[in-house]
């Protein structure tokens, strides 16, 4: 059987075949519709706390590329929020599209950016990641739009590994970078109970989508379209729109934690 991917013959349509759970009811991405949200006074600020000294590597899985983070203490936590207790960084990685018009996962009012940023968090009321990622309230992940402006120099140290992950599978050690560089400024954020948007689409996942954008020039979007999605000695495949479409709402409410 193929692995699962984002081609027409294995991508977001095909996944309920292997993982049913993909027509369950609280998939994610969705369309946000910021006149649908309500907006919730009991909502507190995010707490993000990270330590550079966590970061570990940065790796091409062939769906993405990902920053891995040591998560075998609190020092990189996301706190507060619409969440209780305290969730551990665990990765960030990117979504996005072959062209400036599409490439976020989440939509807002129909609106698509070009890539969108997901902070990955766990519970540490479970004793592993693995554990947490199948339980309802078991991950917090924090989504961040890319939006084609002046380019950005956090961004850029993150890019500049690119070169040795070309390929899927490759990785290399990546230091000392602190993800809170790659912030807005504001944070006011929607936020819904939903799910992972890749397989195995895990409906463990407390969704926090920060309403402002972070810059991106158009030169970065050409550096993430030019990693692959193939692997060394295999036919060249670029990796872009590496997107799930929004999925239906089913009755879910979004919050807004500003007016
Ligand atoms: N786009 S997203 O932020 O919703 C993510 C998709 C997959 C993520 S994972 O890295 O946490 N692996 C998921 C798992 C694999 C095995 C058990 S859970 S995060
Ligand atoms: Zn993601």
């Amino acid at each position: 059987a193929h692995a699962w991917g984002y081609a027409a013959n294995n991508g977001p349509d095909k996944w309920v075949s292997n993982f049913p759970i993909a027509d369950g009811p609280r998939q994610s991405p969705i369309d946000i519709l910021p006149g649908g949200a309500s907006y919730d006074s009991g909502l507190k600020p995010l707490r993000l706390k990270y330590d550079p000294s966590n970061c570990l590597e940065i790796l091409n899985n062939g769906h993405s590329f990902q920053v891995t983070f040591a998560d075998d203490s609190d020092s990189s936590t996301l706190k507060e929020g619409p969440i209780s207790g305290v969730y551990r960084l665990k990765q960030f990685h990117f979504h996005w599209g072959a062209s400036n018009d599409k490439g976020s996962e989440h939509t807002v009012a129909g609106t698509k950016y070009p890539a969108e940023l997901h902070l990955v968090h766990w519970n540490t009321k479970y004793p592993s990641f693995g554990e947490a990622a199948s339980k309802p309230d078991g991950l917090a992940v924090v989504g961040v739009f890319l939006k084609i402006g002046d380019a950005n120099a956090s961004l850029q140290k993150v890019l500049d590994a690119f070169n040795d992950i070309r390929a899927k599978g490759k990785q290399t050690s990546f230091a000392d970078f602190d993800p809170s560089t790659l912030l807005p400024g504001c944070l006011d954020y929607w936020t819904y109970d939903g799910s992972l948007t890749t397989p195995p689409l895990l409906e463990s996942v407390t969704w926090i989508v920060c309403k402002e954008p972070i810059s991106v020039s158009c030169e970065q979007m050409a550096k993430f379209r030019s990693l692959l999605f193939s692997a060394e000695g295999e036919p060249e495949c670029c990796m872009v729109d590496n997107y799930r479409p929004p999925q239906p709402l089913k009755g879910r409410s979004v919050r807004a934690s500003f007016q």
